[in-house]
């Protein structure tokens, strides 16, 4: 009996085909108990589902157990007396059990999958609604497909421990329980002589899971080495063209594709020798039963239907008692799994709304740095030292410096991913840290050094700048980006999808919808970080013209290392690298000083 459909592994196992699990670094294994304490209150709400999960479960096994009571008895009563007569009343009733029995099943799975796509659901959103609080650097610090396992496979074999894997471990307890039970009842010293072969189907499964560990094991490293092969060379393909790679590309994928195939084959190898070796312990105790069987029938203490019943309790039983032995697997699995989790929920914000924090409303766009110090967590050397400058409402501030300045440090400071160890940045005279972190970024648009877009159509990337704007509203701030005459040449127009990443779109025609993006957002503080990275010449100057459309009237701090990108009279404020031997002196306090503009190290 199984009450976890087939579907949701198989769906398992291609997902983590399809994931680079050499990015899956491995956990130390942490106890059952934890994993429980953690997660079993995201099972609230679900627990009736579960519980009902077991209860239909149970109903169906205990027919089961009737049906084959009234095998034997049809096999008694009406087969070995020749009585037909007796047929009909046993064999109705067994049809009826096969109905509940059906029906049982259907529920118990139909009920526990509920339970489980709801609490993997709910789990997901948890995880994932978490990791946004957290600054984006926790992501970009680590690999994109470990992450992606975490939330797929990982929280999935929580699910298979806490949720579904509860109701099939009771389940199957019960199940070995009732068919134990059956045959001890027909025969208890025959059950007891055939129950000694049980710890056979254990052993055997345990030898066969510890080398089907390693053998996974083995399959998935090289499957995650083949996708990297194939997720560099179709990235990196114009390259690999223009340098007359593609037959050692081939070669390295042929290489990995036979790894693959060996580590497929040794699974294949594994799983071809288990079912017959069960099936040989199988007839073993079928031998046994039938010579023990005969030997009580001659004495006359034991029925042909008794034996035969006896022996479909035994068929029932032994493959329940592997099943048990196989949970030991799902626990491990959901133990490493949710180690992993866990180290995302246990995750901090390395900034949080202050108890009292006030929204900012909207700006007037002041902005001021004071004297502000800083350095990553876990870093000794700081970012930025005692920075302080000032832009005021609708200037253009220039931050020049060169690469490792700080400058792209400064912005996250600004829209408050850190606080600084020292010192204090202001928005219209209020420091950062007493104001909601939403409503402070309302205030502020950054236009990315690499233009962000997601995979919709070029009306959705516009309109992520201020969800709900009327197509009016997105066609002008389009106009101001000067992308309207482009977007109408397009064959759907403003429904024309971007491509992944924008891909389909030039590197001028990114910049312009993001362009048309900060427009629409209408914020007072816009921070232009490199805009014109990646664009030549005369796209950057066709360009210029919309941003500087985009700029006018707001607080623009202007990030480049390139003076010709710096607008005539614009202020400039040049930062430096921290030299490396300066050792950050963490969380000094700094006695705020008057402001002075137009200064910084
Ligand atoms: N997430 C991070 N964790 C730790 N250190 C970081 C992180 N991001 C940047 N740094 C370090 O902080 C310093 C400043 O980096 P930042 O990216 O702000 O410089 P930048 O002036 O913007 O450089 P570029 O012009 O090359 O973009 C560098 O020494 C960098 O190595």
């Amino acid at each position: 009996m199984r009450v976890v459909d087939d579907t949701r592994e198989s769906r398992r196992h291609s997902r983590r085909l399809s994931l680079t699990v050499s990015g899956r670094e491995l956990a130390p294994a942490i106890s059952i108990r934890r994993t429980f304490r953690e997660f079993w209150p995201d099972t609230r709400g679900l627990r009736r589902l579960f519980a009902a999960g077991v209860v239909f479960a149970i109903l169906a096994a205990l027919c089961e157990v009737a049906a084959i009571r009234l095998f034997g008895h049809i096999t008694d009563e009406v087969l070995a007396t020749r009585r037909l007569g007796a047929f009909w009343v046993p064999a109705s009733a067994w049809l009826g059990l096969a109905v509940v029995a059906g029906v049982a099943s259907f529920a118990a799975t139909y009920v526990t999958a509920l339970g489980a796509e709801r609490f993997l659901l709910a789990l997901r959103d948890r995880v994932y609604a978490h990791l946004q609080t957290l600054a984006p650097d926790f992501s970009e610090n680590r690999r994109l497909g470990d992450l992606m396992a975490r939330l797929t496979d990982d929280i999935e074999a929580i699910e298979e421990l806490v949720g579904s894997g509860l109701v099939k471990a009771l389940t199957t307890a019960a199940s070995v329980v009732f068919f134990a039970g059956a045959a001890f009842f027909i025969r208890w010293d025959l059950a007891l002589v055939t129950m000694a072969l049980v710890p056979l189907f254990l052993v055997i499964s345990k030898v066969f899971a510890a080398r089907f560990r390693t053998a996974a094991a083995r399959e998935r490293a090289s499957n995650g080495a083949m996708n990297s092969v194939l997720e560099e060379g179709l990235a990196n393909q114009p390259l690999v063209q223009a340098y007359n790679r593609q037959p050692a590309e081939s070669r390295r994928l042929h290489g990995e594709g036979s790894t693959w195939l060996r580590a497929n084959m040794a699974q294949a190898w594994l799983s071809g020798l288990y079912g017959p070796a069960v099936q040989v312990i199988e007839t073993v105790c079928l031998i046994v039963i039938l010579g023990f069987g005969a030997w009580e029938i001659a004495a006359g203490r034991l029925t042909l239907g008794g034996l035969l019943a006896f022996a479909a309790y035994l068929a029932l039983l032994y493959p329940a008692v592997q099943a048990l032995g196989e949970l030991a697997l799902t626990v491990s699995e959901a133990a490493a799994g949710s180690d992993r989790v866990i180290e995302i929920l246990r995750a901090r914000p390395a900034v949080t709304d202050a108890a009292d924090a006030v929204p900012a409303g909207r700006s007037r766009g002041l902005v001021a740095f004071d004297r502000v110090t800083f350095a990553y967590p876990g870093r000794v050397r700081q970012a930025l030292r005692e920075v302080t400058f000032t832009a005021s409402p609708g200037e253009v501030v220039v931050i020049a410096g060169p690469s490792g300045a700080g400058k792209s440090t400064l912005v996250k400071l600004l829209l408050r991913f850190y606080d600084p160890d020292a010192g204090r940045i202001l928005l219209d005279g209020a420091d950062l840290r007493g104001l909601t972190r939403e409503s402070l970024r309302e205030n502020v648009t950054v236009l990315h050094q690499e233009t962000l877009l997601f995979s919709g159509s070029v009306r959705d990337n516009i309109a992520y700048g201020r969800p709900g704007a009327s197509m009016e509203e997105i066609i002008r701030a389009s106009q101001t980006a000067g992308l309207h005459d482009f977007v109408k040449s397009l064959p759907q127009g403003y429904d024309t999808p971007v491509g992944q990443r924008g891909r389909l779109l030039s590197g001028g025609q990114r910049q312009r919808v993001a362009i048309a993006r900060a427009v629409l957002r209408d914020s007072p503080v816009l921070v232009l970080d490199e805009p014109m990275t990646g664009l030549d010449d005369a796209t950057a100057a066709q360009v210029m013209e919309p941003l500087g459309r985009l700029m006018a009237g707001r607080t623009t701090l202007l990030i480049t290392h390139d003076p010709r990108h710096i607008p005539e009279g614009a202020r400039v404020v040049e930062l430096s690298p921290v030299p490396r031997s300066d050792r950050i002196r963490l969380k000094r306090v700094v006695r705020p000083r008057p402001l002075t503009r137009s200064r910084a190290t």
